[in-house]
């Protein structure tokens, strides 16, 4: 083993994606001082995604702004702005909604009140510096709100049966009686970069998929939920089953009717960095991220980084905080899961960097075991 690249996802709520890189190339380096180690820390529309463009990107400055988060309370966050450039002459913003909008915002769980307004002003803030193009990232998110917080920041109105307006987050999602869009703002070119491919509705969409893990734990919260985003695909002429509309609450459809054009996110991040042409010139390549469960499979970077490994014909290994039994493993030659290594989830969250650290040992060993 003379070369291994290690691209993993953050460990959400626990590690950032550059610091989880390089805990696991110090446990390598305690097998093998020998190997050349390459870090390549990912994102994939999630949370990272400004931080990705900003390490990569030369000359790219944070703008720094206060916007309403996910429950009200003001957040103090920034979006991006890349240099000029021929076909974006007046610069490129990119924001990511995990920064403004995003579920580690919050002090606790609301399913129905958390909203991705704050999203919404980002974008407006960035569109008033009149830049040319918008690259948005979506993942990560406090609210299944179907975007409607974020269009209406832009300038779009959600009436209710009286004529009024409906109040934020899922809530008002499910009052929904018809939409304006005459007031929101014209688009620039926009690129989204999603998290995942889900549709917007159904058994695959964001409500069931992505529900539970934002507090929308009754299977009826969830049916009716998903009945309202239907109901608002058919008010805005939204295709449900688009690619990728299910992300973030809904916002990724959102952004379609907007006018915006929605990529894997994990895709243009590796593209960014040069991913596809490290892992060819690698003997192996690491991936990670907090959870490789059944949702893993849908865009997230694990999958993309095994697909890029296995395009050229290179091992992939992966470390994960915790591996569930509906995850692929067939993906990876070798995995490790921080919480059995620590004992217990506890522990592992506690200590993310020393289980890590310990992670990586323990797949540099059993690659030297099978050389
Ligand atoms: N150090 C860790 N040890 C154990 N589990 C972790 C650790 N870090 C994150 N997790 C688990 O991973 C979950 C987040 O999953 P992650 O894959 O990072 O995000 P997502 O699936 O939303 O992209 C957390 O809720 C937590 O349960
Ligand atoms: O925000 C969300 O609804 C999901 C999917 O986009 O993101 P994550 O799986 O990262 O929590």
């Amino acid at each position: 083993m003379t070369r291994v690249v290690i691209a993993p996802d953050s460990f959400k709520g626990t590690i950032t994606a550059a610091d989880a890189a390089e805990s696991i190339a110090r446990g390598w380096r305690s097998v093998d001082p020998a190997t050349e180690i390459v870090l390549r820390p990912m994102a994939d529309g999630g949370e990272g995604t400004v931080s990705a463009f900003a390490a990569a990107v030369a000359g790219s400055e944070r703008m720094p702004l206060t916007v309403d988060g996910p429950a009200g309370a003001r957040v103090e966050t920034d979006w991006l702005l890349l240099p000029a450039s021929e076909d974006a002459p007046r610069g490129t913003a990119v924001i990511d909604l995990a920064s403004t909008s995003g579920i580690e915002l919050l002090d606790e769980l609301r399913p129905f009140d958390a909203h991705s307004g704050g999203f919404g002003q980002a974008i407006a803030a960035a569109l008033d510096h009149g830049v040319s193009r918008l690259v948005l990232g979506i993942g990560s998110s406090a609210s299944t709100d179907g975007g409607l917080g974020m269009l209406a920041a832009l300038g779009a109105r959600f009436i209710d049966a009286e004529g009024l307006d409906v109040e934020p987050g899922a809530r008002g999602l499910l009052r929904v009686a018809a939409v304006d869009l005459s007031g929101l703002r014209a688009a620039p070119e926009v690129l989204v970069l999603s998290d995942v491919t889900n549709p917007l509705t159904g058994a695959r969409g964001a409500a069931h998929v992505f529900g539970p893990q934002k507090g929308l734990v009754d299977t009826a919260d969830r049916n009716s939920v998903d009945a309202a985003l239907a109901h608002l695909a058919d008010l805005l002429g939204l295709d449900e089953s688009t690619s990728g509309a299910g992300a973030a609450g809904g916002v990724g459809g959102a952004l379609v009717v907007w006018g915006a054009r929605l990529v894997p996110g994990a895709g243009e991040v590796a593209r960014l960095i040069s991913l596809a042409s490290e892992v060819h010139a690698a003997d192996a390549v690491i991936t990670g991220e907090g959870s490789y469960d059944g949702q893993s499979g849908d865009g997230k970077v694990p999958s993309f980084v095994a697909a890029l490994a296995a395009d050229a014909g290179v091992p992939a290994l992966i470390i994960a905080g915790r591996i569930t039994v509906d995850a692929d493993r067939g993906l990876f030659a070798a995995s490790a899961s921080l919480t059995d290594l620590a004992g217990s989830a506890d522990a592992a969250l506690a200590e993310p960097a020393h289980w890590l650290t310990a992670a990586g040992a323990v797949l540099a060993e059993s690659v030297f075991r099978t050389d």
